[in-house]
């Protein structure tokens, strides 16, 4: 008889655009995969063909505010059929660049949808599944701006005006105040290697 693996964790990165998460998902893979981790690196909206396709609708074409928290919803429905529960259940680690959270941050902070909404959606889409960890990397506006103009061609969201991303900031913190026991906020102003310290503490619990 084969016994069953043990469950797998699910790690989830977030923050604002420019805020500093895609620097840091390779040095926990690394991290992980050095402690013996079998990882799956995935992203939100994406990680299926289907839900990749899904998001280069909502990342480029005008749609209405409850169309684009739909569309989410359901790259992230097949994203965790196809990809997320079958890791998990394999005992595999998961680190996703962007989950749920994200959906009230931007959907209900950034551009006000009715947070009950998005709340009927997560309990439809994933009643029974939640990150074990989620690490928010989270800086003022100002210095985010700074590090997007530096780098990349913006995309629907990214060339959003300040309010959307003050609003978005907060929706995120109160997600935090909200679930404080697996959102840890990353003070993403302080230098990468500060912050790469930081995080293998985290890490480093998480693995025992
Ligand atoms: N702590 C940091 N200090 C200085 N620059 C940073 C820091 N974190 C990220 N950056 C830089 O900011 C830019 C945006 O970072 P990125 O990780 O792509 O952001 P995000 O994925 O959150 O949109 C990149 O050029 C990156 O090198
Ligand atoms: C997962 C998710 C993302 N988004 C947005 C936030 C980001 O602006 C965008 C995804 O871009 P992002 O993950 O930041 O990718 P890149 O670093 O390539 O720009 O999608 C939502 O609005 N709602 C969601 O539920």
């Amino acid at each position: 008889m084969t016994v069953p693996a043990k469950r797998g964790k699910f790690i989830t990165f977030e923050g604002i655009d420019g805020a500093g998460k895609s620097t840091h998902i390779a040095f926990i893979v690394d991290f992980l995969q050095q402690h013996g981790k079998t990882v799956v690196s995935t992203r939100e909206p994406g990680g299926t063909p289907l839900s990749e396709t899904l998001r280069e609708l909502v990342l480029h074409q005008k749609m209405h505010l409850e169309t684009e928290a739909l569309l989410v919803f359901a790259a992230r429905r097949e994203h965790i059929a196809q990809v997320i529960e079958p890791a998990l259940e394999r005992g595999d680690w998961i680190v996703s660049d962007r989950f749920t959270d994200s959906s009230f941050a931007y959907q209900g902070g950034g551009r006000g949808l009715a947070l009950a909404k998005l709340e009927a959606l997560e309990e439809w889409v994933h009643p029974a599944l939640q990150p074990d960890l989620t690490l928010l990397f989270d800086v003022p506006l100002e210095v985010a701006r700074a590090r997007l103009d530096a780098t990349r061609e913006l995309d629907k969201f990214e060339r959003e005006q300040a309010d959307f991303f003050l609003a978005t900031r907060q929706g995120y913190l109160a997600r935090a105040e909200k679930f404080p026991h697996r959102i840890i906020i990353i003070d993403s102003t302080q230098p990468i290697a500060q912050i790469q310290q930081r995080l293998t503490t985290i890490l480093g619990q998480l693995l025992n």
